[in-house]
């Protein structure tokens, strides 16, 4: 399972650059590439995975399916990689399982854990150890799962050998996190849960769901959000799949393209499902010259080519309602809204509160820092734009955040003076070959040091 690549730690910095030019492809999707083990590892059979995300996220999930019971290989071959789960009736992990910075893989492997009845324990780093996990545990305890936690956080313990009940659940707030995990426990549930979301979140699980076999009913209801219908009990069969580019790490691409003079920049094979590209929307309302070119379908999911050159942006308000479809884009677009004219103004975001860091304050101290005025309360923020002319100079404070990091880096390829952060480690969560990619285009950065 050893994958070899660049791995950068320590202070990076970005220098402002000439025009980024050239095409390149982003990274696979990490929501994809987390659900593509966990549902081979619950399967029958050999599930195939090419264009999987290699970040230290997904490779913890890969750990983790292996800990359960499931074969997990990677074979090298000319035209990229290829990953084989082969699944297996899960067993309890020998130690606990360690996720290292992913909410994703965590959330998830708990409510599939809880539903196939194996006691498991959960941990993380600093960051994941700090994030909210009672959001997970409340419905998988309405579902009759037996769970310790330390304060509704890592580290948890579920119990193992409870068959649970389906439930009716309301999710709290648009989260694919909660909704996933729900589901993942329905699956080895008996009878019929029900999963209603307040307005449409990422899906997919759901997807991803019928791919792999499953009859699974998805309705939309009276206020715009959905019900999803899953029955429990019912098998897996292995799957075939090509993970598409992530629109999440296509974002930082796409952004110092168009914040950096004279660029262009094609990012190839982008997953543009319309509950991910709420970023793209809000970039073309600012002004941004980008379009979809290409558009096709690719394992069941729409993916374009995204073209972007550099744009006189404006600033504008982003819908409360469109931010689950770029909930994660939030930092970079607080970047780009830096270089725009006038003042962006993003509502309804109290969720990057509880990311990896509580990324309101860690974008607001780096805008700070590099001489961008913000204002924010609990569940909104503002930019104050400044026309293409950001200082830039300042060093920032990344929190063991990847999209911390890339953000400011961007910002660095077209602030008036270098941009520094103080920690590139974590930016191989989620994508590894950022450095060799950003500079393929021509974006010039300095790593202190390689792990
Ligand atoms: O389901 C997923 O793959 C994800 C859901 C989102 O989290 P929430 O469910 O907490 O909104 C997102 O921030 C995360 O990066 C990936
Ligand atoms: C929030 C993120 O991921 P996770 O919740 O999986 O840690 C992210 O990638 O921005």
């Amino acid at each position: 399972m050893k994958v070899d690549r660049e791995k950068p730690a320590g202070p990076a910095s970005a220098r402002p650059s000439a025009a980024l030019k050239g095409a390149v492809a982003a990274p696979g999707d990490k929501s994809i590439s987390h659900r593509a083990l966990m549902f081979g590892a619950l399967a029958e059979g050999e599930t195939i995975v090419r264009g999987l995300l290699e970040g230290d996220d997904v490779l913890r999930t890969a750990a983790a399916m292996r800990a359960l019971g499931a074969e997990v290989e990677r074979d090298a071959a000319p035209d990229g990689p290829r990953w084989r789960v082969a699944g297996a009736p899960w067993r309890a992990p020998a130690r606990p399982l360690y996720f290292g910075n992913a909410g994703t893989g965590c959330r998830l492997v708990m409510g599939a854990v809880a539903g196939q009845g194996v006691a498991a324990a959960f941990d993380g780093d600093a960051s994941l150890r700090s994030r909210p996990m009672d959001r997970i545990l409340a419905p998988l305890a309405l579902m009759g799962a037996t769970a310790t936690s330390r304060d509704g956080r890592l580290p948890v313990e579920i119990e193992g050998g409870r068959k649970l009940r389906a439930i009716d659940y309301a999710l709290p707030k648009a989260s694919a996190q909660i909704k996933s995990a729900v589901l993942l426990a329905a699956l080895g549930a008996q009878g019929e849960t029900a999963v209603r979301e307040p307005e449409p979140c990422r899906d997919h699980t759901e997807r991803m769901l019928a791919a792999f076999g499953a009859q699974i009913a998805v309705e939309a209801d009276e206020t715009g959000g959905r019900i999803i219908r899953l029955a429990g009990g019912q098998q897996l069969r292995a799957a075939t799949m090509h993970v598409p580019g992530d629109p999440s790490s296509a974002a930082f691409l796409v952004a110092a393209a168009l914040v950096t003079p004279g660029s262009e920049v094609v990012v190839r094979e982008v997953l543009v499902n319309p509950l991910r590209t709420g970023f793209y929307e809000t970039l073309r309302e600012m002004g941004a010259d980008i379009s979809f070119e290409n558009e096709r379908m690719a394992a069941g999911e729409p993916v374009a080519d995204i073209r972007a050159r550099h744009s006189m942006l404006s600033g504008v308000e982003v819908p409360a309602r469109r931010a689950p479809s770029m909930i994660d884009e939030y930092p970079i677009l607080a970047v780009v809204a830096a270089f725009a004219a006038g003042e962006t103004r993003m509502p309804g975001v109290g969720e990057l509160r509880v990311k990896e860091s509580d990324r309101i304050a860690a974008v607001e101290a780096g805008l700070a820092a590099n001489g961008v005025e913000t204002a924010s309360g609990p569940d909104w923020l503002r930019v104050r734009g400044r026309d293409g002319a950001v200082p830039g100079g300042g060093r920032v404070e990344t929190r063991h955040d990847h999209r911390i990091a890339m953000s400011f880096l961007v910002m660095g390829l077209a602030a008036r003076a270098a941009v520094e952060i103080d920690d590139a480690a974590m930016i191989a969560t989620s994508f590894p070959n950022f450095f060799a990619l950003m500079r393929s285009l021509g974006a010039a950065f300095d790593v202190a040091a390689t792990a």
